[in-house]
């Protein structure tokens, strides 16, 4: 059977010292999006390096669809490296139809798809502008269609939401939610971690060069030992907090409460307390976030 889907086997890669990547081990099917998550310097860009030659792993694998990824396999991938790389005195629509040509695209077909996602990505005013004259998240913009131009079969995007705004943002999620419709298999970076909640079924979460965890995204939080209790509570004595073993108040702001309970904490204990202390006009439970699950893994 043929796997399709990027794999990393193992991977470990030192810089000195330093172990950036320690055993690697990570996978994207195709037709998913993976959240690629963990704090600055956890090795998420050396790992995605690693996927296009620009880092030699000391050992271990990358493999596309079962294969060692080479030069053929790396022209059918699209990357959004972190550091921006496009020629900054080159027209955008001349730049994009130069670099889908280098990718293989015929001259009709690279213009064809430069112009589509010219507009897709709402920078049909700036077809004409060199990449100079582009502001900082159009410059972003651009370096996300160079990235798409060819259909790539996996897209790999270094921390792309990163200083877009709110339309950009919502444009790209679509984007990558299309691209994984499509087929190809989807690894981005963020620390924005209520959008790759929206995004991604799947994360792989990296710390310090290891994988700490990898999964779908609500089973990972079902299967977290820890519960999340929200409670709105008028009336409570100011600093009030609730008296359950297991429970821990973790924000509280007018009246808002947010609890962190360990899982075998029967919330109706809670509850009990609160209405004790107060009128309760909301009250929910259950598995935490994926923002709380990070820093239940990663959290030091
Ligand atoms: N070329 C290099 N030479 C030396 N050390 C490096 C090199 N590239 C990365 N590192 C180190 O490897 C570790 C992992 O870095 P990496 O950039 O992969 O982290 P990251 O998860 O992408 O971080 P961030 O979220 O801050 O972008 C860090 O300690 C970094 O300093």
């Amino acid at each position: 059977m043929e796997i399709t889907g990027l794999e990393l086997t193992s991977v470990t890669k030192r810089f000195g010292d330093i172990v950036a990547l320690d055993a690697v081990s990570l996978g994207v099917p195709a037709g998913r999006v993976l959240g690629f998550l963990g704090p600055n310097g956890a090795g998420k860009t050396t790992a995605m390096r690693t996927v296009f030659g620009l880092v030699v792993p000391d050992a271990g694998e990358v493999r596309w669809g079962g294969r060692p990824v080479g030069p053929s396999e790396r022209l059918r991938f699209g990357y959004m490296p972190e550091e921006r790389g496009l020629y900054p005195r080159m027209a955008l629509l001349d730049q994009l139809v130069y670099l889908g040509r280098i990718h293989g695209l015929g001259a009709a077909a690279a213009r064809g798809s430069a112009a589509r996602w010219i507009e897709r990505l709402s920078l049909g005013d700036r077809a004409g502008a060199r990449i100079e004259e582009l502001s900082h998240g159009n410059q972003q913009r651009a370096q996300l269609a160079v990235a798409l131009l060819h259909e790539p079969a996996l897209l790999v995007l270094d921390e792309p939401f990163a200083g877009l705004d709110p339309l950009a943002v919502r444009t790209l999620a679509e984007v990558l939610r299309g691209e994984a419709d499509r087929g190809a298999a989807v690894l981005f970076s963020s620390h924005q971690l209520d959008l790759v909640e929206d995004v991604c079924e799947d994360v792989a979460i990296i710390d310090e060069g290891r994988l700490v965890v990898a999964g779908h995204i609500d089973a990972l939080r079902q299967a977290s030992t820890r519960r999340r209790i929200e409670v709105r509570l008028e009336g409570a004595a100011p600093g009030w907090r609730p008296e359950v073993p297991g429970v821990e108040l973790v924000e509280e702001q007018d009246g808002r409460l947010r609890i962190v309970a360990r899982g075998d904490v029967d919330p109706a204990r809670v509850l009990d307390a609160a209405q004790r202390a107060g009128r309760v006009a909301a009250f929910s439970y259950g598995p935490p976030s994926l923002a709380e699950l990070f820093m239940e893994m990663v959290g030091r």
